[in-house]
């Protein structure tokens, strides 16, 4: 019996091979036991798991609950998640109309989209079929689009073919694309989580210095409910939240100028109010969104004096201010 793996093989090894040696490297190759190989797994820092004399009282504390040590991602200043607990609330178009308006105001930017089975990033950013190269040590090197810099899962694995794999996999994978790409200096970088609360959140919230986390929600009751569990999600972990996101708020007809409020009115500003959490800003529904993300022209760069990129700015100004940039 031929096993599944050999047949998810087949598109790895259509990859060119330097991408090839750069995920077997951290998908199947043993490694070294080494301090951060220990602390990039979750592991302690000797063999008894005892915290060093000397280790600062709150790490001593994540070591002895078996938690890895948090870290910052080199070069970059301030890591903002943009996440969902709900698919399909628009949260990638969120987040990269959100980076690409920060990067329009001066602030270096970058996003990283961590959404390993169902990548949008290169789709948004018209990078499709492109490939990042390797610098000298073995790092990604990210791609540029509009004045931004990206690195997604999306470049290392063929268009179309699914990524399938386990827990542990998914967990190395994450560990390289957040600590192991070659960002230039960097003010602000976006995380595009994948919807959910799941392994790839928990790995980045437990792992990673986060300035925040920003929550996208329409303003549909059954998004709301999930909004919420986002947000006691990150209050669990204990990373800041920012604030909400209301996308999808108001619809104008581009015939009659009616409004129509599809899927219900001021739902995410009634939780925000609820729950003491920030609303910072509001999207409207606009096919125009919707058509400049398909054609990998996000709204803020394909018309950037126009109402709904002026919305997106808006956010990106309250984003920029809460993380003190
Ligand atoms: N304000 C908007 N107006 C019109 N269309 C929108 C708007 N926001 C998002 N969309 C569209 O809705 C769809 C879902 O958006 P998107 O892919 O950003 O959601 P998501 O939450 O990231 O999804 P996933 O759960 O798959 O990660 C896309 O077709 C996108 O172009």
């Amino acid at each position: 019996m031929v096993a599944p793996l050999s047949q998810s093989a087949v598109p790895f090894l259509r990859l060119p091979s330097p991408i090839r040696a750069y995920i077997f490297r951290f998908c199947f190759a043993p490694r070294s036991f080494s301090t951060s190989t220990c602390r990039a797994a979750g592991g302690h820092e000797n063999p008894l798991g005892l915290p060093r004399s000397g280790t600062p009282p709150n790490l001593a504390a994540r070591m002895k609950r078996g938690l890895p040590e948090k870290r910052p991602i080199p070069n970059v200043s301030r890591v903002v998640a943009v996440s969902s607990a709900k698919g399909g609330v628009g949260k990638s178009t969120i987040a990269i109309n959100l980076a690409l308006a920060a990067a329009r105001q001066g602030i270096a930017t970058g996003i990283l989209d961590t959404d390993i089975y169902g990548p949008s990033i290169p789709t948004l950013l018209n990078l499709e079929g492109l490939e990042p190269e390797l610098d000298p040590n073995n790092r990604l090197v990210p791609l540029t689009a509009y004045g931004l810099k990206a690195m997604s899962m999306g470049f290392l694995v063929p268009q179309d073919s699914p990524v399938a794999w386990r827990g542990l996999m998914v967990q190395k994978a994450m560990n390289q694309l957040l600590f192991e790409v070659s960002w230039p200096k960097l003010n602000l970088l976006i995380l595009d989580l994948p919807p959910g609360t799941g392994d790839v959140q928990l790995t980045i919230s437990q792992s990673l210095e986060l300035s925040g986390a920003v929550i996208v929600s329409t303003p549909q009751d059954l998004a709301l409910r999930d909004a919420t569990r986002g947000i006691d999600f990150f209050k669990k972990v204990s990373v800041p939240i920012l604030g909400m996101v209301q996308n999808m708020s108001t619809f104008t007809c581009t015939n009659c100028g009616h409004n129509h409020d599809i899927f219900g009115l001021d739902g995410a500003k009634r939780k925000c109010e609820s729950m003491g959490v920030k609303l910072l800003g509001d999207i409207p529904l606009h096919p125009d969104i919707c058509a400049d993300a398909d054609r990998g022209k996000p709204t803020v760069v394909a018309n950037p004096d126009g109402p709904q990129a002026q919305a997106f700015t808006q956010v990106a100004r309250e984003l920029i201010t809460s993380v003190g940039l």
